[in-house]
């Protein structure tokens, strides 16, 4: 691959979500030092969203929009304009509007370019509106989810904001910031053992989580790299002390740690303890929301992620392009689970995905799970 390739997308996608993160991070301690009403639960499926969702999409997509020319870009992203376009929701849109401006003054900091003028309504609901690609084989489509584990970031507790650049059906960015998940390494590890009652990864000691972390990759460079959130009110100097990160070297199952969405709603948990078992997994599940488990899976900090929704439910495509990408950068391998790679061909849904999703920091482990799902499929009830 050619060492410059795709190099600006990558340069513009960490600096935007940095800036989403410190956006996020602003919005999470109001709403969990106030009950002002920020929560607005609208989608189909009664999943929630929040003033930081749409604020997110809206400053990622103008963002993306003034470099990259609105005409010339595709962006599939989570939320639609609709709810925030009605009359009645025309407090949450000036909440909106003035996080997005104010998010976007501090463009600078972190080397991107503020609005010549603070943006009106229509202009945060047009940026918002123009996430509504539709993905496909063909061309670069960017994919975001604005903020991936939103129960997460309601709690106070794990979230992401994820941003992937897909060309012709090949994830070739992969961009993942974790504003609670401490870039120090082993930290997970470490919480693990001061909470063994605890297998959700909750917020704790907030000390400890002021540091977030930015995870990022591309296509074929065989690495994967961290970042720390920028401090206080401090600049985004370039690298920014970025690491490498990669895989863990545990091959033993009985040393390996597996993650797991904190809803059951979301995968089935007592499916997975009966593949946990068959391999010869010892410890607990390390119950964590959203794609922070494939940024633990790409840092070393867990072996295993596996993922099984009910019947019928259909996987996003933001909700594991840049994981996907960051864990096989990292040296992990990442399929359904019938062990075929993920299809980000077919717009907004992976389409034809085999029951479930399994990323291992080993093809040694890998080849384990995806034994038993086969072994055990026929005797469950999913
Ligand atoms: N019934 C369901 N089954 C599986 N996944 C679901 C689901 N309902 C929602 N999700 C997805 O699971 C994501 C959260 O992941 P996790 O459970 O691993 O934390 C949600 O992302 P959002 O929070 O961005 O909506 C949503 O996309
Ligand atoms: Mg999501």
């Amino acid at each position: 691959m050619e060492d410059d390739k795709y190099s600006l997308e990558l340069n513009v996608a960490v600096r935007v979500v940095h800036m989403a993160c410190s956006l996020c991070q602003k919005v999470q301690k109001g709403l969990l030092s106030s009950t002002s009403f920020v929560q607005f639960k609208s989608k189909e499926d009664n999943s929630p969203v929040t003033i930081a969702d749409w604020s997110v999409q809206a400053m990622v997509s103008w963002i993306l929009s003034e470099i990259f020319g609105s005409q010339n870009i595709s962006i599939v992203a989570e939320e639609d304009v609709q709810t925030l376009s009605k009359p009645e929701s025309a407090g949450l849109l000036e909440m909106v509007v003035n996080t997005v401006n104010e998010c976007l003054s501090e463009a600078p900091r972190f080397g991107l370019k503020s609005p010549a003028q603070a943006l009106g309504p229509s202009q945060v609901l047009e940026a918002i509106g123009r996430c509504n690609a539709a993905g496909g084989p063909l061309g670069k489509h960017w994919v975001l989810d604005p903020i991936d584990g939103t129960l997460g970031f309601l709690r106070g507790s794990q979230y992401a904001i994820a941003l992937a650049l897909i060309d012709n059906a090949e994830v070739v960015i992969g961009v993942l910031g974790c504003p609670n998940y401490p870039a120090k390494r082993n930290w997970l590890v470490k919480h693990e053992q001061q909470s063994h009652a605890v297998p959700e990864l909750s917020v704790t000691n907030p000390g400890i989580w002021e540091e977030g972390c930015i995870l990022y990759t591309r296509t074929g460079s065989g690495e994967a790299w961290m970042q720390p959130l920028v401090q206080g009110d401090k600049k985004l100097v370039w690298p920014n002390s970025a690491r490498l990160v990669r895989v863990s070297s545990i091959q033993d199952p009985a040393l390996a740690t597996f993650c797991e969405p904190v809803e059951e709603a979301n995968s089935n948990h007592s499916f997975t303890a009966g593949l946990a078992q068959a391999v010869g997994l010892r410890k607990k599940p390390l119950r964590v929301h959203s794609m922070v488990k494939y940024a633990a899976i790409a840092r070393g900090d867990a072996e295993i992620f596996m993922k099984f929704a009910r019947a019928g439910y259909k996987e996003k495509i933001w909700d594991h392009a840049a994981g996907v990408l960051l864990v096989q950068e990292a040296g992990g391998v990442v399929t359904d689970a019938g062990g075929r790679p993920l299809d980000f061909s077919k717009g907004m849904y992976l389409e034809g995905l085999d029951r479930g999703i399994v990323a291992c920091s080993g093809v040694k482990l890998h080849e384990k799970i995806i034994g038993a799902v086969y072994a055990s499929w026929d005797s469950s009830n999913l």
